[in-house]
């Protein structure tokens, strides 16, 4: 786990898909950039169009200089990518592909060690497991990992069915399941920020805490995932997998180490403890939007109905807001609210803690109320941690003002989706598991979700489309922090 250069081979199914080449080759080019892999590394992408080792080569450069914006002239690097056309279907085609995954570990002298990372629909998973260990890829000198991509099954149920059938070929220890959210700097930062710091942790709990807020909010549509999109929606593409892990890590525990075990350990603990959402909880606790035609940054778009591939009279959900119980001592009686959503205001996430009011004002002759002290988690694009506090207004007598101590991690605006995928990559390559996520999480996960989700299906929302694009979403996600005293706090800071 400690090896700094691991030495692996990466096969890469779906190796002409969108995901590889938006994501995946551009960061296995930055981790070469920056010395994290060794002389003896190659990547053979595998996909069913035709290609030759040549054209591959070429496809993959100029997706990495689209994805980097930059002129890739190191011919080193691209040298060590190769391509084998297989229909993953076909039993017989697996043979070549170890054949070819034999020589080219001869050629750049790789002890056997392969990652299959399959950037494929979940559809596959099954069969493509099942020959990658009866066609005797999985048998090497070295270690062989599997990369899962989302989404993680449809429900509880075929969860449960695709995970079976993936154990039958690999054991839990070479499962990394990726979650892009556990790659992000400032996800990565909540336990620091929890564990390390002797301010916040006396004061994590529901004697201090109102209420915490999670917003991941997009500008884009669904572009052209429409086919997959409208028969997942907001809820299991965002909500079942990211927005539920940052609530774990909100929540948990401190673990007794920080090894991948203690830390998964305490995540599913508060992923088990959620209150779980009946049938009749779930218009109460959950908002449901769907977008229509609007202004987003400056553009006019189209309405969700409208989009490519999308049923014209679709119940899909783009916009999901939710409050969450935890029912343990911990959290007992404090919300978490959760909100995300396609083609609204801006692109955020972030978090935010809102501690209860100090017992009395003091300050009431002058100040009418005084501001509650916020934690914000910038998660993205603006990467940093923000908190908000009561100061004297200076020149006025005892007159509060609200005040802002600021840190950020990186001014320059960018998504890091990419480095989250860099990161990942690269822990998977070196076998640390900790940001990736256990089968046990998945589950509880699920478990959560589908009720909603069932209920959503069995109900038409009449309302639909109920948000206008390039808005905050529907009026009722303000509606259900109402109810409770509270409001979203805006996302650009002014509070
Ligand atoms: N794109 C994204 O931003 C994200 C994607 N994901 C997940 O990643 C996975 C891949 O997504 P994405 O790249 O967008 O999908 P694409 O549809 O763009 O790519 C699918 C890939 O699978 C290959 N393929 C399809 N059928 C076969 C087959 N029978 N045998 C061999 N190869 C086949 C295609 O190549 P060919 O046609 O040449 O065979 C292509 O390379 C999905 O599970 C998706 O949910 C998750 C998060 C984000
Ligand atoms: O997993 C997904 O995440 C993206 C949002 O990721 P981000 O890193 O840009 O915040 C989302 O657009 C996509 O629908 C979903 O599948």
């Amino acid at each position: 786990m400690n090896d700094v250069q691991p030495k692996a081979t990466i096969v890469i199914f779906g190796a002409t898909g969108d995901l590889a080449k938006r994501k995946l080759f551009p960061s296995i080019y930055k981790l070469y950039q920056k010395g994290k892999l060794a002389e003896q590394f190659a990547v053979v992408g595998v996909a069913r169009r035709p290609h030759t080792d040549e054209s591959f080569r070429h496809y993959v450069k100029e997706t990495i200089e689209e994805a980097t914006k930059q002129e890739l002239i190191d011919e080193k690097f691209i040298s060590h990518f190769y391509y084998h056309s297989l229909d993953a279907t076909n039993t017989q085609s697996y043979e070549q592909l170890n054949e070819l995954l034999t020589r080219v570990e001869e050629q750049f002298h790789i002890p056997g060690n392969r990652i299959f990372y399959l950037a494929m629909a979940p559809e596959f998973f099954g069969t493509i497991t099942s020959h990658l260990k009866s066609e005797g890829l999985t048998a090497t000198n070295g270690w062989t990992r599997l990369v899962i991509e989302k989404p993680f099954g449809h429900d509880l149920q075929s969860a449960q069915r695709l995970n079976e059938e993936i154990r039958q070929s690999f054991s839990e220890e070479q499962i990394f399941r990726i979650d892009h959210y556990l790659g992000k700097e400032m996800v990565q930062n909540i336990e620091v920020i929890r564990f390390a710091n002797a301010i916040f942790e006396p004061l994590w709990n529901n004697r201090f805490i109102a209420n915490i807020q999670i917003t991941s909010s997009e500008t884009l549509g669904v572009e052209d995932r429409g086919r997959y999109y409208d028969h997942s929606g907001a809820l299991r593409d965002m909500v079942q997998n990211h927005m539920l892990q940052m609530v774990a890590l909100l929540a948990m525990e401190p673990p007794i180490k920080l090894t991948t075990d203690d830390i998964r350990s305490e995540k599913v603990k508060v992923l088990r403890a959620l209150r779980p959402m009946t049938h009749d909880d779930v218009e109460t606790y959950f908002v449901r939007g769907q977008y229509g035609r609007g202004i987003v940054r400056g553009q006019q778009v189209v309405g969700y109905r409208e989009e490519h591939s999308v049923d014209p009279n679709s119940n899909t959900e783009t916009f999901v807001a939710g409050k969450l119980m935890i029912d343990n001592f911990r959290w007992a009686g404090v919300p978490f609210y959760i909100r995300t959503g396609k083609r609204m205001t801006e692109k955020s996430t972030k978090i935010v803690v809102q501690f209860k009011d100090v017992p009395m004002n003091l300050y009431y002759r002058t100040s009418e109320h005084v501001h509650p002290n916020l934690l914000v988690i910038h998660i993205q694009p603006d990467e940093g941690i923000t908190l908000h506090l009561n100061a004297k207004k200076s020149g006025e007598s005892m007159k509060t003002t609200p005040i802002k101590l600021d840190y950020c991690n990186n001014c320059i605006d960018g998504i890091n989706t990419p480095e989250a995928y860099e990161k990942l990559l690269y822990d998977c390559m070196r076998g640390d598991a900790t940001n990736f996520t256990h089968w046990d999480e998945v589950a509880a996960s699920w478990s959560f979700v589908d009720p909603i989700s069932e209920v959503w299906a069995n109900t038409k929302a009449v309302d639909f489309p109920n948000y206008e694009a390039g808005s905050m979403g529907p009026k009722k996600a303000d509606e259900l922090l109402q109810k409770d005293g509270f409001h979203w706090w805006p996302l650009n800071g002014t509070m």
